[in-house]
Order: C-alpha cells, then structure tokens, then sequence
C-alpha cells in the first residue's frame, strides 16, 4: 500500500567552501558565493537554483523505518544480495563506540543527561550517511535523519526525558541541515509491527544496551512511527510511504520482500 504520493523536493545549499564531513563533502553557505562554485560531490540545481549530488537525478534513495528491532536489518541483508543496490546500515557501532565512549548505552541509562550527546551524533552520523556519494544505481538505508528527529528526538522531548533547552539546539540544527542541504528520499519503506513482537525480537537479539527497554517504550516509537507514516499527522513526511506488515514469521516476510521488490526499486 503506498499511502502518501508527495515527492520531498530538493533544499537550496549556495556553497562557498567545502568542509570535510566523516566521509564526504557538505557545502556550506557563504553570501560572497552565491550560486558561483560547484565543489566536490556536488552542483547547483538549475530548476529551483538548489545544490544537488551529481547524478541523484538518476538514482534512487529507499529508506526503510520501522521500529526497533522490526527487522530492518535482516530485511536489508535480503536486499543486499541484489546487483545495483548499495545498502546502508544505521552506524550503530558508532553510536556504540565514539572515541572510546558508548554515548547509546549512556543515554539508555540516563535519558535526561546523555539524550542530547546520543541524538547530536545520531544526526551526525545520518547525515554522513545521505550525503555520501552513492556507489550503486540504488540506494537502500536503515532509517534517516527524518526518523532519528520526528521519533526518537520527539520521543525524549515528549515523555519529558529531553530538555527544553536540549531540544530546541537539536531542532535548530535539525531545521538548519533540511534547509540548507539537498536530503532526497524516493520512497520510505515502513515494516510494520507491533509493538508486542518487536519486544519479542529485541529480547532475541539481546543487544547490551536495549536490555533495560520496556513494552512501553515500544509502544511510544510505534505510536510516533504510526501518526507520522499512516495518519500522516504529526510531522512532513519526505516521500510516498509503502507499507509492508512485519509480524510474521522469517520466511513469511522473505516471501513479502519477494513480492514488494518491484516497487521497491522502481521507487526512481
Ligand atoms: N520475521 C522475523 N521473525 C522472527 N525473528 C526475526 C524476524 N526478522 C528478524 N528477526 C530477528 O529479530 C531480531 C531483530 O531483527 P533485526 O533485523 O536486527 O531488526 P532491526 O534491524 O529492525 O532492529 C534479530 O535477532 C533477527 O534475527
Ligand atoms: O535516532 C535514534 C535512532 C536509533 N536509536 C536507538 C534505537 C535502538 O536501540 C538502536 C538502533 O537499533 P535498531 O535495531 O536499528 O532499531 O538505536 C536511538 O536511540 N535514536
């Protein structure tokens, strides 16, 4: 079911100088410049005077959300076995391990404290990860900067664990990269689940970390997930949304990506 046909479009970026991100370029806007240096990775959009990477016309940008442990990844590993589709996992390792610190177990235990430290690099890392040049025709990601703000963000912020003042400095940033900065999305793949059978999952897998998540807080990123890609009531949605039902069992859901494929990657 493709439950939204809006197309994100393109944000204007006017780029004086090139500052090196972790793995790529981003541009940065300076007054003097305006419109005048295509750097790096990148050029300036005629139709709307908007910085776009060269070839993104081309190419095509899936990002697949849901919530935690929905089964994104074994779901990109499918994928991945197919030619022309590079697949980005989220950097939890990063997340895990930044200069010797574990900034996702702080913030589990210490929401209040380590919220703002995880989620600024949450969006630093997600951004990397758009604006890196694409390798392959197609490009399949865990999740985006998108979800990173209107669900995990919002869900701090929300249930009272975020900071006024921590969330207004994320949201500043978060509003300064979607407007200076070319993020295309062709299409948001959503594994839908319950809550029920992610608690399920996460137990399975036993991440370190996650051990200390309840029911509940499943419960709060499926709400956010669901107003924000099915009732499309909460924030911009950036792309049309195709929902895929995730409760079911492995070769269920192998079965369900077989059959979804073509609109999957006819998403350009
Ligand atoms: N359809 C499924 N049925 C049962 N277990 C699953 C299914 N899909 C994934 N899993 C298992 O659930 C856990 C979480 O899956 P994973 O793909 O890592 O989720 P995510 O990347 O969304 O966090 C893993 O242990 C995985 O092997
Ligand atoms: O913006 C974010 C994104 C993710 N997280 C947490 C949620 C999970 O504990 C991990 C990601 O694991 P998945 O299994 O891919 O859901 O990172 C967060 O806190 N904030």
């Amino acid at each position: 079911m493709i439950v939204n046909s809006f197309k994100g479009l393109c944000r204007v970026v006017l780029p004086l100088y090139s500052h090196k991100s972790l793995s790529t370029n981003i541009l940065v806007r300076h007054r003097a410049a305006l419109g005048k240096h295509l750097l790096g990775h990148w050029r300036s959009s005629t139709s709307h005077g908007k910085l776009v990477r060269n070839g993104e016309g081309k190419k095509s940008v899936i990002c697949l959300e849901g919530n935690i442990a929905s089964g994104k990844t074994t779901c990109l590993e499918y994928f991945s076995k197919t030619s022309d589709i590079e697949v980005l996992t989220e950097p939890v390792s990063k997340w895990r391990n930044v200069q010797g610190c574990n900034p996702l177990g702080l913030m589990y235990q210490d929401p209040t404290r380590w919220g703002l430290t995880l989620q600024t690099y949450v969006q630093l890392t997600m951004l990397d990860q758009h604006v890196s040049p694409m390798t392959a025709p197609i490009r399949m990601m865990e999740r985006s900067i998108y979800s990173a703000k209107y669900i995990f963000v919002e869900n701090l912020y929300k249930s009272g664990k975020m900071p006024e003042v921590d969330f207004a400095v994320l949201s500043e940033w978060f509003e300064w990269i979607i407007k200076n900065i070319s993020l295309p999305v062709d299409l948001i793949v959503y594994l839908q689940t319950s809550p029920q059978t992610c608690h399920e999952r996460l137990k399975q897998r036993c991440r370190e970390e996650e051990k200390v998540i309840p029911l509940e807080y499943l419960e709060s990123i499926h709400n956010l997930y669901e107003d924000w890609l099915i009732h499309q009531k909460s924030f911009h949605v950036p792309a049309p949304v195709l929902v895929i039902p995730a409760d079911h069992d492995l070769k269920k859901m192998l079965h369900q990506f077989e059959e979804n494929r073509e609109k999957i990657l006819m998403a350009r």
